[in-house]
């Protein structure tokens, strides 16, 4: 058997005349759990579509060099071809079904199935699914990967980091399974469901099955990864050994300077106004998975304000109740306003805005270009960018072209210019889109809900200046729901933790964070403000 498991040689791609991979080479033992980083759009997930034979890379033209498989050239048709040869692929977003369980999930396509005498008769197609059996498969799976998940749960009634297992347990289901590429992982996942699923991938590692794993985290590089292939605007720009690094020498490589990247650095936080903006009173939202069922709160005028707890426990529940995307009861006040909640119109025409964790889902629109995407919103709601002429109303797109190229220049969204199909930019730079899209409609409220999912480290810190700018200058009041406490620490003045659908505290965010630790536990502690 080659020593190599997997060989990339010389691997060039372009979309158009846009060139976003080159002279890509590098290789892959058994077992090994290589850490690929890159800024947003440095050419990852392009990189991994074309070893998995995503349809994608075909239809743009397919790519130049070569990749071989235990010593073999592969040229995979699409990712049946790839699953067929031992490759599996967990996508940056869920693949799975969700009216159905996490059995039936992890074992489609691959269930077992009983004999009966029609089946013995007419054959295997014949043959009834045997339930039971497909519960224990799934139920190794799940042991494999140390989680504690029921295989007869439905999936829609899981939080998201229970559906990341289960794609991950889905893929080493497959028989041979020799290399599993994850793109961004745990990008939806808490800091301790991070750290379970660490913990997988060296048991999987231990199993001889290679990882390629793709994160923004990078300390979950140093932890996990035997070694570490940086990208830089397509190019490999470091390969090593996973020995003697650390976190700022990779962000250097990765954005090909030595500094600029200031996570700690933030301003002294002031004393927020004690005027309250948003007053929030026995909010239940029916969101699957993110049940809240009484939340109280008051969100100061011009305050950041942090929601935290662990995945599955309501903190996304409460944008996505007042804003309409799932049924909601209880009263919300609005500048002593009373909102109609659910009514999205009703509640964006009062200046309050909603980045959602959801970017493809509710997010964008991504047929339609960047530029489009960034103004959408304000010109429905606010008429922004209509312009009259002899008592006619018109679209002003040279208004909405130049206030986008504002944003593309002031977030940094790498594109190819205003017109690109937001649904074509990478995962990160479709994030970004998603703020300009909100900021553009100048709230005087915003909810952002996991605004650095799926960020780079670099981009992470220009996304949490843009807020704290609007915040400052604007003083537009913030509502910020995120898994990472590190980061709603750096940012927010107070923040409120969610356990089991209510609020179980609310601290200042210079507080020990053992104690945000308890409170997201559902342990008591001495907290300062309540509501
Ligand atoms: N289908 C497509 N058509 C045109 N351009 C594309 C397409 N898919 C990706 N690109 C471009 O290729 C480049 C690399 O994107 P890719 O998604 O591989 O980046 P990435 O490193 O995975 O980023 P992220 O960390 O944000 O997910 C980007 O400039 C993107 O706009």
């Amino acid at each position: 058997m080659a020593e190599n498991m997997l060989e990339v040689r010389h691997v060039e791609k372009r979309f158009g005349e846009n060139v976003v991979l080159r002279d890509v080479s590098f290789a892959l033992a058994p077992g090994e759990i290589l850490g690929l980083v890159g800024e947003n759009g440095a050419g990852k997930s392009t990189l991994m579509n074309i070893i998995f034979g995503m349809e994608v890379i075909r239809d743009t033209g397919g790519f130049d060099g070569e990749i071989l498989l235990n010593g073999e050239p592969i040229d995979f048709k699409s990712p049946i071809d790839a699953l067929d040869a031992g490759i599996g692929m967990v996508h940056q977003e869920f693949n799975l079904i969700p009216g159905f369980t996490a059995a039936e999930n992890i074992t489609f396509n691959m269930e077992r199935t009983k004999q009966s005498v029609i089946s013995s008769i007419f054959g295997k197609k014949y043959a009834t699914i045997d339930t039971e059996a497909n519960i224990a498969l799934s139920g190794e799976s799940l042991d494999t990967l140390g989680v504690a998940i029921d295989p007869r749960g439905m999936v829609s009634e899981m939080p998201v980091g229970h559906k990341q297992f289960i794609e991950i347990a889905r893929e080493i289901t497959r028989e041979d399974v020799k290399l599993i590429i994850m793109d961004e992982p745990t990008a939806v996942l808490t800091e301790s469901e991070a750290d379970q699923l660490m913990a997988a991938l060296k048991r999987l590692s231990d199993l001889g099955i290679a990882i390629i794993f793709i994160t923004h985290r990078l300390r979950e590089i140093l932890n996990v990864c035997d070694s570490i292939v940086v990208l830089r605007d397509g190019e490999i720009v470091e390969r090593r050994k996973n020995e003697g690094l650390n976190i700022d020498q990779i962000a250097a490589w990765m954005v090909g300077r030595e500094n600029g990247i200031r996570p700690e650095a933030r301003e002294e936080r002031r004393k927020a106004s004690e005027e309250v903006a948003l007053s929030i009173r026995n909010l239940a939202v029916d969101m699957p998975g993110e049940q809240v069922y009484d939340v109280n709160l008051d969100v100061h005028e011009g305050e950041i304000l942090g929601i935290a707890g662990l995945a599955g426990q309501g903190k996304l529940g409460i944008a996505n109740g007042i804003l309409g995307t799932y049924p909601v009861t209880g009263s919300v006040e609005f500048h002593g306003e009373p909102l109609e909640l659910g009514n999205t119109n009703k509640i964006l025409k009062s200046k309050i805005a909603f980045v959602s964790e959801d970017r493809r889902g509710v997010g964008l629109l991504l047929d339609e270009p960047i530029y489009w995407n960034i103004s959408f919103n304000a010109m429905q709601v606010q008429n922004k960018f209509v312009k009259r002429v002899l008592g006619m109303r018109f679209r002003d797109e040279a208004e909405m072209r130049r206030v986008s190229d504002e944003y593309i220049q002031s977030l940094a969204i790498k594109t190819t210019g205003g017109d690109q199909k937001a649904g074509n930019l990478s995962g990160g730079n479709q994030q970004k889109v998603c703020l300009a899209k909100a900021l553009c409609m100048d709230p005087e409220l915003l909810f952002v809900s996991e605004p650095t999912r799926g960020i780079d480290i670099g981009a992470k810190e220009l996304v949490l200046n843009a807020l704290e700018k609007i915040n400052r200058e604007e003083e537009t009041t913030i509502v910020m729901i995120s898994s990472e406490l590190e980061e709603l620490r750096s940012i927010c003045d107070r923040i409120a933790v969610i356990c089991e659908g209510r609020i179980a505290g609310i601290l200042p965010a210079t507080e020990d964070p053992r104690k945000f630790g308890l409170l997201m536990s559902g342990e008591k502690v001495e907290v300062d403000t309540l509501e």
